[in-house]
């Protein structure tokens, strides 16, 4: 088993993580100042999010603090773990790109702030979810740089689980708040790959 290239995946994941925390931070902190007007989180919601969470922070997080479940440990490929560190890192890099042009509008969960905008340039021109593209790059990068199966494929399993639980309802209460501007939109995009799905 090649140590070093398992240690450099686990380096380059919390380094990773960190970047995308120091991005996130302080749009959580301005999203407590701005006014809700409409609040769609619900149960399955939650959950969702608690998926996510759990598949992409916290087990991959004990894993490289205590290298537990040993079950499922796999042997490192420099190359998966080059290849995984350069989907991690244009995942946060189109993180902060969404979070930048969202601004004032972004929301952890499903709501719409006061003077809420329809945003629809940058990354969102072609793709109605880039944020949600850029968790499911995070989440392949995640499944190449840590070498156990389970801890790689929770990040998967966890955004998944939220991106399926969330998509039609989130774009119902945008078409609910924007009516035709948002299905104009719709028309002329895709949700999280160009001109694919
Ligand atoms: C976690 S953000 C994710 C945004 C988007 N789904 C994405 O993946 O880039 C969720 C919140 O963003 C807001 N939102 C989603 N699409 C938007 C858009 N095109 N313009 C403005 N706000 C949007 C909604 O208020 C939603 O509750």
């Amino acid at each position: 088993m090649n140590m070093s290239v398992e240690n450099a995946g686990q380096i380059l994941w919390v380094l990773g993580i960190v970047a995308w925390y120091v991005i996130r931070f302080p749009f959580e902190r301005r999203a407590r100042r701005t006014r809700v007007v409409v609040n769609r989180r619900s149960l399955t919601d939650r959950i969702g999010l608690g998926a996510a969470l759990a598949g992409m922070a916290v087990v991959p997080g004990i894993y490289v603090a205590t290298g537990f479940p040993k079950a499922g440990d796999h042997a490192a490929s420099a190359w998966g773990v080059a290849l995984g560190a350069f989907l991690f890192f244009a995942g946060v890099w189109l993180f902060r790109r969404t979070h930048k042009e969202l601004g004032k509008n972004w929301s952890i969960s499903l709501e719409i702030r006061e003077k809420h905008k329809l945003i629809s340039g940058g990354p969102y021109s072609l793709i109605r979810h880039p944020m949600y593209t850029s968790f499911f790059m995070l989440a392949l990068g995640q499944a190449l740089l840590l070498a156990n199966w389970i801890v790689g494929l929770a990040g998967l399993a966890g955004f998944a689980t939220l991106f399926f639980l969330r998509v039609d309802k989130e774009e119902r209460m945008m078409t609910d708040t924007f009516g035709e501007e948002y299905r104009q939109y719709m028309d002329r995009t895709k949700r999280i790959i160009p001109y694919i799905y």
